[in-house]
């Protein structure tokens, strides 16, 4: 910008000629030209220079009207600034297309001045300002005002009608013509200078906001404050490159945009847009921001959504500007300007200043937009977490994972199903509390824990790596268990397999609204799903530990009726521990188990029924060193041929339908002591051959186990038939018996040593009259003559029962008569007359008690006990025997 008040030379010579001047009227022009010099050169603005000068105009040309005609060289326009003297009104401005006189001048490119006459021929009747020009077209003249070669305008100016153009009129013109030509082209540097120091500011100050963006909203209202009134656009748009690196989605929009009104708009604002579509891609090259005039361009179908409504809104113009990091585009920014607001050259060099700091601003958000999301997704999955592992129960689980993954993901009727460890099945495990599955029954039978088999969705499933679909059909046979069937058919299902580590554990299946898999390929559903499989595997194993509570705790009452049991056994011990007889043939027995009692030889007690093997082998474990163990008895003619060996060997759970439990073996129970295998007569051959070569290798194998298990037992074998004979007959094994028969002992019978007869007879009066409260204390010679004449065909336990009987029929302090069967009655019956049972009821119920416990073996409680045999509970069967007096050495 030039400084000072340069007057021109013709202003000069003008000054000079005044000079001579004498009267204060004829120096009158020279001072209006002063005035009007000053006046030029005070002005800051070309509207003040309009102004001011109108008055010297008025006084020095007598001039009705006058205009300015500018040149703005960033547009295609003409500033038209009007003066009407006359009026003195407001200076009004507008910007026109064309002007012939201006057009003469730039052509001229030179000095120029339009005499009167000339205007009138020149005026374009289509030109926008014709109507400023008055009918008077002879009055008007003007001149040119260029800086050098630079061509500013035109001043114009309109005489008045009752004076005519003078001479001097050109004189002056062509004096303040370069002094106006360099007022304008100063205030333009004025202007120029304003403009970069309001750019600067705006940088400075955007610089300042932009920093402290955090979100869309705000950078909306940064934008809008501060660059919408400069650079005059409607409204702005921010895109956002995409992962796939070849579309964009709308990161920033405006709500008050020119298009929301559209139809179409909210669908424009969910498009992914291809960056490939004639605009982003130009502007992708370009660092520049680039202009778009839409008029300019066909718009039609295949014109993109965002600039076709914006189109159709009135937009006109859009300057879009690319955003860059690390050499990649990652965004672009969209400025659209309505009609007559086309930006200028001055407008998109201001973009282009500002949109590196708009991309900054944008990376920001976007960063602060993920730190936030990887926030709410640990916050989410930190509640998801602890949900889940408050949720012990079942439906309160299922709540958590419907609630999670219908917020989180749009996910509806999920199932979760855990897969069997031979992956060839799979059970339901959780399902949407929620979901209509009420059209299959089949629910029911999963309530009950039905296992599916293998089916062709899970086949599928159980292989994939990301979530998929798979569309069903309606099922052909809708009883079948399948998974499908738990969905309203046909339907897409989504399923993904749900791993711990690599190894799949279950199946996540589920209905979406969603076409495509994608929206679950993000972090958060894989963690989600990570959560599932835990609480998955921690329900499983809350299952298998509720499973193995009511395994032990139902062991605990089996190990509690077992306690019982042994305490009955050892009470029925000592009232029995002492074995009765002193005839030559029972000091022969009892020398046998001094001798064999110590080692750990097998023994075979040989004997008729009754005639105390059981005692004798009793006798042995107590005085062998095991004696502080157990000494465990399997009576082998008690149990199903089919039991046996899970009884001496034991068996794991599900090894066999009913082995709901895993079970020790008699074997296992007796480790370190003794084994008493009764009736070893009556084994099954097949269970022979495992008894065999568990006692020759001294280790088992439980039914279904998966290794041998070493034992350390002593086995007393026992057995009331001729094992040679059995062996003759092909019912013995005679490698077993062999094994067995290492040291034999045999009890004689009763009949055999009479002697022992009234010893026996007085030990069994008197333990029996001490448990009934009775007082006898001896037995007559004649009753006890007929003990000893009687055959006792069940030897000594027949005449304990005899005994016991005895005592509570007796009333006196002797017995005096025993109720003995003749031989006829022993032929043909018992304790029957005239083809009647004449027994009480009382002795009916002990009898038959008597003959469930000897069925199961003694045992009074668990699943093969007395108690369960007749129906009632174990403790109800404890307080009958108490009450008929049935003791454990009455129960074998
Ligand atoms: N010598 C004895 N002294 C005292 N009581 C005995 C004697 N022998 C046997 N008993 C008693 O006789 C009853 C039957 O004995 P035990 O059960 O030992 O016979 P067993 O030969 O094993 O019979 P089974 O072959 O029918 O099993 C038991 O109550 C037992 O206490």
């Amino acid at each position: 910008m030039e400084k000072g008040i340069t007057f021109p030379t013709s202003l000069l010579k003008l000054n000079g000629e005044m000079a001579n001047f004498k009267s204060d009227e004829e120096c009158e022009p020279l001072t209006q030209l002063f005035s009007l010099s000053e006046k030029i050169s005070a002005a800051r603005s070309i509207i003040e220079l309009v102004k001011n000068v109108e008055e010297p105009f008025k006084k020095l040309f007598s001039v009705n009207k006058f205009a300015f005609v500018l040149r703005d060289k960033s547009s295609k326009c003409h500033i038209f600034l009007s003066g009407d003297v006359k009026c003195g009104d407001a200076f009004p401005q507008h910007r026109i297309l064309s002007d012939s006189f201006l057009d003469r001048t730039v052509r001229l490119g030179e000095f120029d001045i339009y005499g009167p006459g000339e205007i009138s021929k020149n005026i374009d009747s289509a030109a926008q300002n014709s109507r400023w020009y008055s009918a008077a077209a002879d009055n008007f003249f003007g001149f040119s005002l260029s800086k050098g070669t630079d061509v500013l305008g035109v001043l114009l100016m309109e005489g008045q009608s009752t004076r005519t153009v003078q001479e001097t009129d050109f004189s002056f013109a062509q004096s303040i013509s370069s002094q106006l030509s360099l007022a304008i082209s100063n205030i333009y540097a004025l202007n120029e200078i304003r403009r970069q120091d309001r750019e600067r500011q705006l940088l400075l100050d955007l610089n300042a906001h932009i920093a402290t963006v955090r979100d869309t909203n705000e950078l909306l209202g940064i934008i809008n404050d501060h660059l919408k009134n400069t650079i005059g656009f409607s409204h702005t748009l921010i895109g956002t490159v995409n992962e796939d690196g070849l579309t964009t989605s709308a990161f920033l929009l405006d709500p008050n945009s020119a298009p929301k009104n559209h139809p179409m708009y909210a669908d424009a604002k969910c498009v992914r847009y291809a960056i490939n579509d004639g605009f982003m891609n130009i502007c992708a090259d370009q660092s520049d921001p680039v202009l778009f005039d839409l008029d300019e361009l066909i718009i039609d179908e295949s014109t993109p959504l965002y600039i076709k409504l914006n189109y159709e809104s009135g937009i006109r113009h859009l300057a879009m500007s690319r955003f860059r990091k690390n050499n990649n585009v990652f965004g672009f920014w969209m400025l659209f300007f309505p009609e007559g607001h086309c930006p200028s050259k001055a407008c998109l060099s201001l973009i282009s200043g500002i949109s590196s700091q708009i991309s900054i601003a944008v990376s920001n958000v976007k960063a602060n937009e993920e730190i936030e999301r990887r926030e709410k997704e640990k916050s989410t999955l930190l509640k998801f977490s602890n949900d889940l592992a408050s949720s012990t129960k079942k439906d309160v689980l299922e709540r958590v994972v419907k609630q999670q993954l219908s917020a989180l993901f749009s996910i509806e009727n999920f199932s979760l199903h855990a897969v069997r460890e031979n992956k060839k099945e799979h059970e339901l495990v959780l399902s949407d509390p929620d979901a209509d599955f009420s059209q299959y029954d089949i629910l029911e039978d999963f309530s009950n824990g039905l296992i599916l088999t293998s089916d062709s969705i899970f086949s599928r499933a159980i292989n994939l790596e990301e979530p998929d679909f798979i569309t069903l059909g309606r099922p052909n046979n809708p009883g079948s268990a399948s998974l499908s069937e738990l969905f309203k058919t046909p339907l897409s299902l989504l399923v993904i397999p749900i791993k711990i580590e690599s190894e799949v554990i279950g199946i996540l299946s589920f209905t979406s609204d969603r076409k495509d898999p994608e929206f679950l390929d993000g972090n958060l559903f894989r963690s989600v799903c990570s959560q599932i499989a835990i609480s998955l595997a921690n329900l499983e194993a809350r299952e298998a530990t509720k499973l193995h509570i009511k395994e032990i705790s139902r062991s605990n009452v089996q190990l509690e009726d077992e306690k019982t049991y042994l305490q009955q056994e050892i009470d029925t011990f000592q009232n029995s521990s002492e074995v009765i007889g002193s005839s030559t043939e029972m000091s022969q027995v009892f020398k046998l188990v001094s001798q064999v009692a110590s080692s750990v030889s097998t023994v075979l007690l040989l004997g008729e029924t009754g005639t105390g093997k059981e005692l004798i082998a009793r006798a042995i474990h107590n005085a062998s060193p095991r004696r502080d163990q157990l000494m465990v008895k399997v009576n082998c003619a008690a149990l199903p041929a089919n039991l046996i060996e899970s009884e001496l060997f034991g068996h794991e759970r599900g090894s066999f339908t009913g082995a709901t439990e895993r079970r020790i073996g008699k074997f296992e129970l007796a480790n370190n002591g003794t084994l008493f295998l009764d009736e070893i007569g009556e084994m099954p051959l097949d269970l022979q051959v495992k008894l065999l070569r568990a006692l020759q290798e001294r280790e088992i194998e439980r039914i279904g186990g998966k290794g041998t298990i070493k034992v350390n037992v002593r086995v007393i074998a026992a057995t009331n038939r001729d094992l040679e004979k059995e062996m003759e007959a092909g019912n013995f094994r005679s490698d077993l018996f062999y094994r067995l028969n290492i040291f034999p002992i045999s009890l004689p019978a009763l009949r055999d040593r009479k002697s022992d007869i009234p010893e026996l007879a007085n030990f069994f009066m008197l333990r029996f009259a001490k448990r009934s409260g009775k007082k006898i204390s001896d037995i007559s010679k004649k009753a006890m003559q007929e003990l000893t004449e009687y055959s006792w065909p069940g030897n000594i336990r027949e005449l304990e029962h005899q005994l016991e009987r005895t005592v509570l029929l007796t009333n006196d302090h002797i017995i005096r008569e025993f109720h003995l069967p003749c031989k006829k009655q022993l032929k043909n019956f018992e304790n029957v007359t005239n083809g009647f049972d004449m027994s009480t009821l009382e002795e009916n119920e002990r009898k038959h008690i008597l003959s469930i416990l000897m069925h199961c073996n003694g045992r009074i409680a668990g699943v093969n006990g007395a108690a369960s045999v007749l129906g009632i509970p174990s403790s109800t069967l404890s307080s009958r025997m108490r009450k008929l007096g049935i003791k454990r050495q009455h129960q074998v």
